[in-house]
């Protein structure tokens, strides 16, 4: 017997700089093979939450597919918060920072087979200035660089690597913070917090070697100095970081402040300069479809 029939399929048609249409003709042809119905939303860019909670309301999916990045799945994540609806995800995007960490193929009728199949995890959400973050958030220089690329007009890891230079040497980066956690203040000098809910950031660089996505907790990452080796040995599956470089405080709770306004992001897209992050780990968890 089949547990879902309506399938809604979120396609973001900018993200990652790259044509969506493989994704859209494969995924609806098997998802008509197997009987079901298929409904396409393609993202504009405006109102996209509020237009979707609509499609959402009147068609009543039971599965959705997200094809972008990490800002495509957090949209979905928002609109059906309360509801019992597995996301199936087709990275797409220019980082990917969630898809990484959870060994999903790369071949696209294999992430279909994942997508629409019976196997999910609860992926633990973090609330964060009171918006949600399903993977990671930072205050400091990677926010400043995602400022760059989102101000810029090339899309793509080459937009990143184009605004990696003036990003460097534009920001006044070490910052100065205070990070109040587990009924301790500590007060630390960093190039950039960290909120992380897993291992991975979109790179697939290991950043957060002891993260779980669904342990239901986050982990606070303070990272001290711009450290080139260090950073390329993140890359590498057994990391050892220094504790010079990379300081780990795992928290359900926390609350960072700054005297002055700091770039921050959440899940890969800017959200303004500012002197605190709260976040708390949410009571909703979300349902992501696994191999
Ligand atoms: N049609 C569109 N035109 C312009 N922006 C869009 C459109 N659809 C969605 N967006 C914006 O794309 C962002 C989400 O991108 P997403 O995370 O899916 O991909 P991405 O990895 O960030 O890709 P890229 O970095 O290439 O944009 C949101 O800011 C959203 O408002």
């Amino acid at each position: 017997m089949k547990d879902f029939n309506r399938v809604l399929m979120v396609v973001n048609p900018i993200s990652g700089g790259r044509d969506k249409s493989v994704f859209i003709e494969e995924v609806e042809e098997e998802v008509r093979r197997r009987g079901l119905d298929f409904r396409l939303f393609e993202t504009s860019g405006h109102n996209d939450k509020k237009a979707l909670k609509d499609v959402v309301k009147t068609y009543a999916p039971q599965r959705i597919l997200s094809v972008g990045g990490d800002g495509t799945i957090k949209l979905i994540a928002e609109v059906t918060q309360s509801e019992n609806i597995v996301i199936g995800i087709f990275p797409a995007g220019s980082a990917n920072g969630l898809a990484e960490n959870l060994d999903l193929p790369a071949d696209i009728s294999e992430l279909t087979k994942v997508a629409l199949g019976g196997k999910y995890t609860q992926f633990d959400v973090i609330l964060i200035n009171g918006e949600f973050c399903l993977h990671i958030s930072d205050i400091g220089l990677n926010a400043a660089l995602i400022k760059n690329y989102h101000e810029g007009n090339i899309r793509g890891k080459l937009g990143y690597l184009i605004q990696s230079i003036p990003t460097l040497i534009n920001s006044d980066f070490p910052f100065e913070f205070e990070i109040e956690t587990n009924g301790k203040i500590f007060k630390r000098t960093a190039v950039l917090i960290a909120v992380a809910n897993a291992r991975k950031y979109g790179t697939g660089a290991t950043i957060n070697p002891h993260g779980k996505y669904n342990d239901g907790k986050f982990e606070i990452l303070i990272f001290k100095e711009f450290n080139i080796p260090q950073i390329l040995q993140t890359f590498r599956e057994d990391v050892e970081i220094s504790e010079d470089f990379l300081e780990i405080i795992p928290a359900v709770e926390a609350r960072i402040t700054s005297s002055k306004n700091i770039p921050f992001q959440i899940d890969g897209e800017y959200r303004g300069d500012v002197k605190e992050v709260r976040a708390k780990i949410a009571s909703v968890k979300m349902k992501i479809a696994i191999p």
